[in-house]
């Protein structure tokens, strides 16, 4: 799509929950644009609605009040499914099965009726850090960010249009952490789109094209010089 048009749109969105100790508004009337072809950090202190925003732009829940459109329509008009194929999340724990790597790297392409062959398998470890020697290896005996790079070569599978990423690089050293953003600056590249939730303002600085700040509620936005 041209990079001129919004790939999304939030139109004065207003998301609250109520609890017994009262009512929290995470996003007070939020409008934002999401440029195609962008990576856009995502910060704030922590329960300040960053998770709440990617759960509205997955339709895992809607807004209260405002709208938001992908591709120009209103996510309420998509088919929930298409969506997530096409803008999808990646949960901060892994959800992964216990079984070996290449079962978890090819579930969800099997579920598509589809497989993939060794090689393909070793070349998306590959674009996460890891070496092809990882696919027989068993889930339960991976270090926390290994699962964790095993979960988003997984939905890198699926290459889909859009990557909601929670903290991804949470439990991983230097070097891994570098070799990821520098596998979403390709990605982008190649025309995708990456919201990337991170608590490191130098990490924001690394990857972003904007950053977005969440705060009581409000969204301010700061545009990085590239
Ligand atoms: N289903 C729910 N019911 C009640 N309150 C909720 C619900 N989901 C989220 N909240 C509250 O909304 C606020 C925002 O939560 P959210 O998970 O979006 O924060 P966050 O910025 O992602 O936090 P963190 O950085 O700790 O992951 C928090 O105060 C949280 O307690």
């Amino acid at each position: 799509m041209p990079k001129s048009q919004p790939l999304i749109e939030l139109r004065e969105v207003t998301k609250s929950y109520d609890s017994p100790e009262g009512r929290t508004t995470p996003l007070k009337e939020v409008s934002a644009v999401i440029p195609p072809e962008s990576v856009i950090a995502l910060m704030g202190p922590s329960g300040t609605g960053k998770s709440t925003l990617f759960r509205l732009l997955n339709r895992l829940e809607d807004p209260d009040h405002g709208s938001i459109t992908y591709k120009g329509k209103p996510l309420s008009e998509w088919d929930p499914i298409l969506l997530r194929r096409e803008v999808h999340y990646v949960f901060q724990s892994a959800v992964l099965f216990p079984k070996t790597v290449a079962d978890n790297l090819n579930y969800p392409l099997k579920l598509q009726g589809k497989s993939m062959s060794e090689e393909e398998m070793a070349r998306l470890l590959e674009r996460v850090g890891l070496s092809k020697s990882y696919l027989t290896r068993s889930i339960e005996k991976l270090s926390g960010g290994e699962k964790q790079r095993v979960h988003l070569a997984r939905s890198l599978s699926l290459n889909p249009h859009v990557l909601l990423l929670d903290e991804p690089t949470a439990s991983l050293d230097p070097e891994s952490t570098e070799r990821i953003e520098q596998e979403m600056r390709c990605y982008r590249e190649k025309g995708h789109t990456v919201l990337w939730i991170t608590h490191q303002p130098e990490q924001a600085r690394r990857i972003a094209d904007q950053v977005w700040h969440l705060e009581s509620g409000h969204l301010r936005q700061e545009e990085m010089k590239r």
